[in-house]
């Protein structure tokens, strides 16, 4: 594990691949077996756990991400596992890449069991100054990509008369996501995209559920300055940052048949960050430190807050 500022307030970044490929799991050897799971942003992150973790559980992976470079590493690291591996570079904002990458897949695989979207991202900025393009990159990735990858899979299970499963990846926006207003949106809007057609297509046999990331240390953290990372160890009641691990292992719960009368649900995996604590994406504002309300407060009732 690299630790990316030598100050023990930053959480380090990421875990290895070895760790990903030896860590214990409560689920049973061969949950995955003859399974086709495709996995956006498979190259890095949570995607890449969840790749590895489900090769280990006997999946063939499909994995695809606009980075060539970070696909044939994750692949490289798949094969000496002894899994099956297919790499797509491609952008999921694009609604032709991904009906291409659908044909692709079906023709190289023969069809596809689970889909799961994890590809998105954001940058940090104050929600006053985002730029309309700014804006569209992030919506356009988290939720238009996500949907046509969603819209590709159901199409796909409709026209083979086969089950599928879909899991998405979003976030703990559950008090609003100051500083990452776009993404925010984004991820409400997955949310309810995938309540609504867990409905519309259950009678297609086709369950829909989502995982909400809170702090998860990934080469993601790289994107935020040094006191967003210091604020995301304290963004939950656990005082800590979760590992790719956590989710990975909640993408193959939901993923796999013990979750079978699952579906439209989202399972939060974020040490209680609903309850208590706040990310700040670029550093926690005066405003909000705990001294500084209270030297604002009048005199009754700074009496009263102590
Ligand atoms: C619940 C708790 C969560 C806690 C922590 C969460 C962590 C994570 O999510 S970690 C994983 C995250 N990984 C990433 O976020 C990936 C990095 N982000 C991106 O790749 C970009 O932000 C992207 C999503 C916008 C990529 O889209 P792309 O089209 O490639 O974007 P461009 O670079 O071309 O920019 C388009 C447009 O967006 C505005 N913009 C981009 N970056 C910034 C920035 N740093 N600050 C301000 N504005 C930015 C800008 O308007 C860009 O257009 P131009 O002005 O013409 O450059
Ligand atoms: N880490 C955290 O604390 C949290 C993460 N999340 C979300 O979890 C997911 C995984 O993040 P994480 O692993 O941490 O970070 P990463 O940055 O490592 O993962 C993001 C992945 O998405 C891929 N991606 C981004 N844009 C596109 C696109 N347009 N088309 C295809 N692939 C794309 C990237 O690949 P490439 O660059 O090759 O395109 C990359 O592999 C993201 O959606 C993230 O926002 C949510 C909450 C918290």
């Amino acid at each position: 594990m690299s630790d990316i500022s030598g100050d023990v307030s930053v959480p380090e970044v990421g875990m290895s691949d070895e760790d990903f490929a030896h860590r214990p799991t409560v689920l049973r050897e061969g949950t995955f077996e003859g399974k086709v799971v495709l996995v956006s942003g498979g190259g890095s992150g949570i995607g890449r756990a969840t790749a590895i973790l489900l090769g280990r559980l006997g999946a063939r992976l499909v994995l695809c991400g606009r980075d060539p470079g970070k696909l044939e590493s994750a692949a490289a690291c798949l094969t000496r596992l002894g899994a099956d591996v297919s790499t797509h570079p491609m952008s999921i904002r694009s609604p032709d890449a991904v009906e291409a990458l659908f044909a692709e897949v079906v023709d190289r695989h023969g069809g596809i069991d689970v889909l799961v979207n994890n590809a998105g991202g954001q940058f940090a900025q104050a929600t006053i100054d985002i730029k309309p393009k700014g804006w569209n990159a992030v919506v356009d990735t988290n939720l238009n990509g996500t949907f046509y990858m969603m819209q590709a899979g159901a199409r796909h299970w409709r026209e083979v008369a086969r089950p599928g499963c879909i899991v998405n990846v979003v976030a703990a926006i559950w008090r609003g996501m100051p500083q990452v207003a776009h993404t925010c949106a984004a991820r409400a809007g997955v949310v309810f995209l995938s309540k609504t057609v867990a409905t519309e297509w259950a009678p297609l046999n086709i369950r829909v559920n989502c995982v909400a990331p809170g702090t998860i240390r990934t080469e993601g953290f790289g994107n935020y300055p040094r006191e967003a990372l210091a604020s995301f160890s304290q963004a939950n009641p656990m005082l800590r940052t979760g590992s790719a691990w956590d989710i990975a292992e909640a993408i193959a719960y939901l993923g796999s048949d013990a979750a079978g009368f699952i579906t439209g649900e989202t399972l939060n995996v974020d040490g209680g960050s609903q309850n208590w604590g706040d990310p700040w994406f670029l550093g926690r504002p005066e405003y909000f430190e705990l001294n500084y309300a209270e030297a604002r407060l009048p005199t009754h009732l700074k009496e009263q807050a102590r």
